[in-house]
């Protein structure tokens, strides 16, 4: 089971931010909530312990995730990969699916929350690293009725839309949304519906702003700074 051992490290701010000086790529407000309140489930609830990691198209969040994973064993769930392995199950919502990411929409969340709580439901872990999601708050509001939980933490990875398009561009992995038109879709829906979730976040003090510009080592550096000032360890 999951516990925070101490308080927060001084270095990262009380709003969750943990570059005070770091210039938004969307200039979005960090409301400074001034909490030092240790998270219920962290504190000790009976709650897995969940981190979501939230960013745009490319921002390395996937990359960055399996970084987490190797250093702190976190149990990766990609929601994109989950509605990715639906398609090439030709499972019943597979067609839906692919034309939904084909635009750069959201599916439905229903379907995204429930491929999220079979994971999770057969999984043993107790510390759960939930990547690209909630895109919305309705996504956000459906995994807390569905799933009667909140994150513990979440994961901004702050990165400006030019470097962004950039990455995504040069991916090279044979996704049917990595192209110019679907990415623009995709930005302009990150914009309208994922950053008042990042917002929220904010506002309730779980957000934790990472840099997204830089090496991965870079900004992994930045995460784990995140992980060792919540002094998160297993018992
Ligand atoms: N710091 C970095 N500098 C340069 N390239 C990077 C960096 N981090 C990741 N990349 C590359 O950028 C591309 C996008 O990274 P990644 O797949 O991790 O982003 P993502 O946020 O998961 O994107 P998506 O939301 O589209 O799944 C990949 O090709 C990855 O190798
Ligand atoms: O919660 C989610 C996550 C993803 N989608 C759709 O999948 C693509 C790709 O997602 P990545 O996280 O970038 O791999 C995304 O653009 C959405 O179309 C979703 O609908 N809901
Ligand atoms: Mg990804």
């Amino acid at each position: 089971m999951w516990r925070r051992a101490a308080s927060l490290s001084p270095f990262i701010s009380s709003s969750g931010s943990l570059i005070r000086n770091h210039q938004t790529a969307y200039n979005f407000k960090i409301w400074e909530s001034f909490t030092t309140e240790i998270p219920t489930q962290v504190k000790g609830g009976k709650g897995p312990f969940i981190c979501f990691v939230l960013g745009g198209p490319g921002s390395g969040k996937g990359t960055q995730c399996a970084k987490i994973v190797k250093n702190y064993g976190l149990t990766h769930l990609s929601a994109g990969e989950l509605l990715r392995r639906e398609i090439a199950s030709n499972s019943e919502y597979g067609t839906t699916i692919l034309n939904t990411i084909k635009e750069g929409k959201i599916v439905p969340s229903e379907v995204t929350v429930s491929l999220i709580q079979k994971e999770m439901e057969s999984s043993d872990s107790k510390k759960f690293l939930i990547d690209g999601f909630p895109r919305s708050e309705e996504n956000r509001a459906a995994f807390e009725r569905i799933m009667g939980a909140e994150p513990d933490i979440v994961l901004f990875f702050d990165c400006p839309e030019e470097e962004m398009v950039n990455r995504v561009l040069n991916r090279n992995e044979g996704r049917v949304d990595d192209n110019i038109d679907t990415v623009r879709k995709r930005l302009q829906v990150f914009k309208a519906l994922n950053l008042p979730v990042i917002n929220y976040y904010a506002r309730r003090g779980k957000l934790y702003t990472i840099n997204a510009v830089g090496t991965v080592d870079e900004i992994f550096e930045q995460v784990r700074a995140v992980f060792a000032a919540l002094k998160l360890v297993t018992e």
